[in-house]
């Protein structure tokens, strides 16, 4: 348990060191317009279609990240939560569909902005059986867990979230998401606390980098980029 607990610190240690970041993908003026029920629904139709997209190419990163797993993997019960997450896309592809739908979103005429363009070819070049399980399961706990953290903020106390919005924060603000997300980061935890200095380096920059890509795609949302 004491290198569990050295670990637990390890993605803790990262998060205080780089808290402006980390606040910024998770408090972003996007979600916290949704949060204080401010949003303009143009900014939202926009995210909604481009998330469709990177959601697209975040399938075949999680398909990768599930080989990495079964050959790389101390622990098989890694593949299961993987598994649980690549079922949970599969349903996740079809709610955008429906939601696309209900706000007369085209999916099919949607074009990927660059920043989104930018962001899938990153997902790819993490795809490639050169990059380390640890650097690639950490970086998926990153992706999802600012999903969760934002959107979770969303339903918080306090919050004055359109009614029309709700379901959206939901999906990643729910309670069974939000342990998933503790259970990818109890998976890169056990991972980094047994690799070497080198690997864990490239992990810490791969975090930073995907943060660094959510604030972007947030930006996305104001039409800007
Ligand atoms: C950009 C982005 N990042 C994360 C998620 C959560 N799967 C998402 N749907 N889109």
């Amino acid at each position: 348990m004491e290198g569990c607990n050295k670990e637990m610190l390890m993605i803790q240690k990262w998060l205080n060191q780089h808290n402006e970041l980390y606040t910024s993908a998770t408090r972003h003026p996007f979600t916290l317009s949704i949060r204080d029920g401010s949003v303009d629904l143009s900014a939202f139709k926009r995210w909604l279609g481009q998330d469709y997209i990177f959601v697209r190419a975040f399938v075949p990163f999680v398909a990768s990240l599930l080989l990495k797993a079964w050959k790389e993997s101390d622990d098989d019960s890694d593949i299961e939560v993987i598994l649980g997450g690549m079922a949970a896309l599969n349903d996740e592809v079809s709610w955008f569909k429906r939601e696309a739908s209900k706000w007369s979103v085209s999916l099919s005429s949607t074009v990927p902005q660059k920043t989104n363009l930018e962001y899938c070819r990153f997902l790819e070049s993490l795809m490639s059986p050169e990059v380390d399980y640890t650097v690639a399961v950490t970086a998926f706990w990153a992706i999802e867990a600012v999903y969760q953290e934002s959107y979770a903020h969303c339903l918080s106390d306090g919050s004055k979230t359109p009614e029309e919005l709700k379901e959206t924060c939901q999906r990643w603000g729910n309670d069974g998401f939000g342990q998933y997300c503790h259970t990818l980061q109890n998976i890169a935890n056990r991972r980094l606390e047994k690799s070497p200095e080198d690997i864990i380096s490239k992990a810490e920059a791969t975090v930073m980098r995907v943060l660094e890509y959510e604030v972007e795609f947030w930006n996305m949302s104001r039409g800007e980029t």
